[in-house]
């Protein structure tokens, strides 16, 4: 054993016995280290780590080096590996011919033209764009994201090493966006040092098309894979674009690989997202998986309040009650209520009552009231099950059209005004007490199985559209 790895080994024994498994694990494990002629290098894999080991352990270590070395060697901390440690080699794909066809490569680019673009791409990433609105205060908790955010804070406060990477998936406009850039401004808040990105998924895609043409994949690569955080928002888009995922994979892996955190959000769960490689769909599912769900009433209210207190005005609770209970659908059209309630009161110079509520949202409130038929209902769960319209009305109990059938029945009592008797009627002249079953079934189930629930969500949203 040469002296270095003599006392590698001894320092990492001394940290074993002193810190906790998880404490170990997370902060010296990863750790390389390199001796040169006047220093001993400890090299960290980002700069989360660095800065807490030089912070937490600097001392410890330098003294157990001076023990080994000597006085004379000095320490330092660098980000980066030991060249001399082989790192394992990730799996590798070769560009496909129609990957060559998706964008259209330059057929000569000229040396300015592509280092101006870059220089362009380069302080386009200086930032790490993300909005300092989007923060843990200002996201209100319920029982549609607590499980979510609880993930999230776990990670902003450990990055790299909780769960990585986290998948947010929920509709549209539920707040995913809000809350992995509160992860990312916490980071950042945490430690300015920390190399931070947010990015739509459809930017994403841009900027492979730029590389592309600018045949500049290195410097591409160099950025995305320097990152500690990288946040990317509706992966959905990523779909049927074989290139991005294949640069994406690259990406990933060279992330995941130094413990920096990935957090992907999508609209849908991954296994349900059509047009992209399973390699990237199993990979999304190594960290944790997490779902936000609709807002409940009450929720919805919390989050009026505090909308309308940031923009510096307390809401009349009865109003907030108004607005929430017309409004289910998502929470950006929650809050397009809410500034249309506000443009109207100043607007007219009076007061934000419930009758200028009802006023301002007249429009809002007769498209809301569309009605929905259970021929709407009927006909979106038999295609959403894959299974025929006229199973709706069938007298077929096997358990992939009697479910369906009882997800099917019960959004009609919740989206429709008709009754339990009009119901059964409706799927071929069944009973109400069938109906009520139906009902009671799927709420039980609602509780016990997360993929029912997120079906039922998904196919409320889709029926509310
Ligand atoms: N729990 C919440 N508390 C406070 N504001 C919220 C909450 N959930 C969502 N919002 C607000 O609703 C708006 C829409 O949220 P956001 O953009 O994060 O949704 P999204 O799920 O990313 O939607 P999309 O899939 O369409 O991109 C934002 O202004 C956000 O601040």
């Amino acid at each position: 054993m040469s002296a270095v790895d003599e006392f590698w080994t001894n320092c990492l024994a001394k940290f074993e016995k002193e810190l906790s498994v998880q404490q170990f694990n997370t902060w010296i494990k990863p750790l390389q280290c390199q001796v040169d002629e006047e220093a001993v290098v400890i090299f960290a894999p980002n700069h989360f780590t660095l800065q807490f080991v030089k912070d937490r352990f600097f001392a410890k270590i330098e003294k157990y080096a001076n023990d080994h070395f000597g006085d004379q060697m000095s320490l330092e901390l660098k980000v980066g590996s030991n060249a001399a440690i082989r790192r394992p080699v990730v799996e590798k794909s070769a560009v496909t011919p129609e990957v060559e066809a998706e964008v259209e490569p330059a057929k000569a680019t000229p040396l300015a033209a592509k280092t101006a673009a870059f220089r362009q791409l380069a302080s386009n990433h200086e930032t790490t764009r993300l909005n300092p609105n989007f923060t843990f205060d200002t996201l209100v908790t319920g029982k549609a994201n607590q499980l979510a955010r609880a993930a999230a804070l776990q990670i902003a406060e450990n990055p790299g090493h909780a769960y990585n990477p986290l998948f947010v998936y929920g509709g549209s406009g539920l707040g995913k966006t809000h809350l992995i850039q509160a992860i990312g401004n916490f980071v950042h808040q945490h430690n300015s040092q920390a190399k931070i990105r947010y990015i739509h998924a459809e930017r994403y895609v841009a900027d492979v098309v730029k590389a592309y043409q600018h045949k500049a994949f290195d410097e591409f690569k160099r950025y995305y894979h320097s990152l500690d955080l990288l946040l990317i928002d509706d992966i959905q888009f990523f779909s049927g674009k074989n290139r991005t995922q294949e640069e994406f994979f690259y990406a990933f892996n060279a992330l995941i690989e130094g413990h920096r955190q990935v957090i992907i959000t999508s609209d849908r769960y991954p296994k349900e997202i059509e047009g992209i490689e399973d390699r990237l769909i199993s990979r999304f599912g190594w960290g944790l998986t997490v779902a936000i769900e609709p807002p409940e009433l009450e929720m919805r209210v919390a989050i009026l309040m505090k909308k309308a207190e940031t923009e510096g005005f307390k809401l009349d609770s009865g109003v907030a009650f108004f607005i929430a209970k017309n409004i289910r659908s998502n929470v950006r059209e929650l809050e397009g209520a809410l500034k249309r309630v506000l443009a109207y009161s100043r607007f007219t110079g009076q007061p934000i009552t419930l009758e200028l509520t009802k006023e301002a949202m007249k429009d809002i409130l007769a498209a809301g009231n569309k009605q929905i038929s259970v021929e709407a209902i009927q006909k979106i769960v038999a295609d959403f099950y894959k299974i025929k319209v006229s199973d709706m009305h069938s007298k077929k109990r096997t358990r992939d059209i009697a479910r369906p059938r009882q997800v099917a029945m019960t959004l009609a009592k919740d989206l429709t005004h008709m009754s339990l008797p009009a119901i059964g009627e409706a799927f071929g002249g069944r009973d109400h007490t069938t109906v009520l079953h139906a009902c009671k079934t799927v709420a039980q189930l609602r509780q016990t199985d997360s993929n029912l629930n997120h079906d039922y969500n998904v196919l409320t949203q889709m029926l509310r559209n």
